[in-house]
């Protein structure tokens, strides 16, 4: 029975969402995404398997779940994943546990996946997902940002700068795109995007009780 002293927002039950951040390498997915989760504790990161080398600073289990190549194919053949696809060479994967039931409990979940694995995810659960993708203001930028991050040798960063076009080309396969100039205001906007789409009607499961006990009263 809905109470007239609580707000129905603070207490109707929702079903959780599925919001997928992607961009060319270094525009800022992981920025904005760390960000995103410390600042919101009904968001956490659905945490996807790979077999590139961890990163300086990265932690296994937080970051990535770093496994060899072996151990990839083991969980591609025992269906461990939602989706997979090769990137920059090595394999990338989100895993299934988890994120099914937590989102009939109302977790959200937030992926940091590319264009692949956006377009399968969005084949398999569309309701449950929200696709947002970030540009960098420029690719003089990009380069930029790349090459301060520190973390990735000559090679690796020509490779990703290569490859920034073809994925930019994408684009237009998300629902909301936000260009990452200011990183304070891109993290803004791609907030208002997750407040805004947990308060969709077919989000709010509670709200069939709480108008039909409105009507009663
Ligand atoms: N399809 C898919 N792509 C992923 C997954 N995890 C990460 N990626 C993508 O793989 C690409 C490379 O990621 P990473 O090596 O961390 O480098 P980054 O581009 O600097 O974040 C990025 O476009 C990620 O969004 C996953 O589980 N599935
Ligand atoms: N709006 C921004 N302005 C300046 N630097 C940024 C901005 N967003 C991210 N960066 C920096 O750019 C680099 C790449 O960002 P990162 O989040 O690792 O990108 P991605 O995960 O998309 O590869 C990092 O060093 C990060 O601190």
């Amino acid at each position: 029975m809905a109470s007239p002293d609580l707000k129905p927002s603070d207490t109707l039950q929702r079903r959780g969402l599925m919001l997928i951040l992607s961009s060319p390498s270094g525009a800022g997915k992981t920025t904005i995404s760390r960000m995103l989760l410390e600042a919101d504790d009904e968001i956490c990161l659905s945490v996807s398997v790979t077999t590139r080398p961890k990163r300086p600073g990265e932690v296994d289990g937080k970051d990535y779940i770093f496994v060899d190549q072996a151990e990839f194919d083991r969980m591609v053949e025992d269906d461990h994943f939602l989706e997979w696809a090769p990137v920059f060479g090595y394999c990338y994967g989100t895993p299934k546990a988890q994120v099914k039931a937590g989102l009939r409990e109302g977790q959200d979940f937030l992926f940091d996946i590319d264009w692949q694995g956006t377009q399968q995810l969005y084949q398999k659960l569309e309701i449950d997902v929200v696709r947002v993708f970030l540009l960098p203001p420029s690719i003089d930028e990009l380069r930029r940002r790349l090459t301060g991050r520190g973390t990735d040798s000559a090679d690796v960063i020509a490779r990703r700068m290569e490859r920034a076009r073809a994925e930019i080309s994408h684009w237009d396969g998300y629902d909301y795109v936000v260009v990452n100039d200011d990183i304070g205001h891109c993290f803004d906007k791609v907030r208002e995007i997750l407040h805004a789409e947990r308060m969709k009607r077919a989000r709010q499961t509670g709200l069939i009780g709480f108008v039909r006990e409105l009507m009663r009263d």
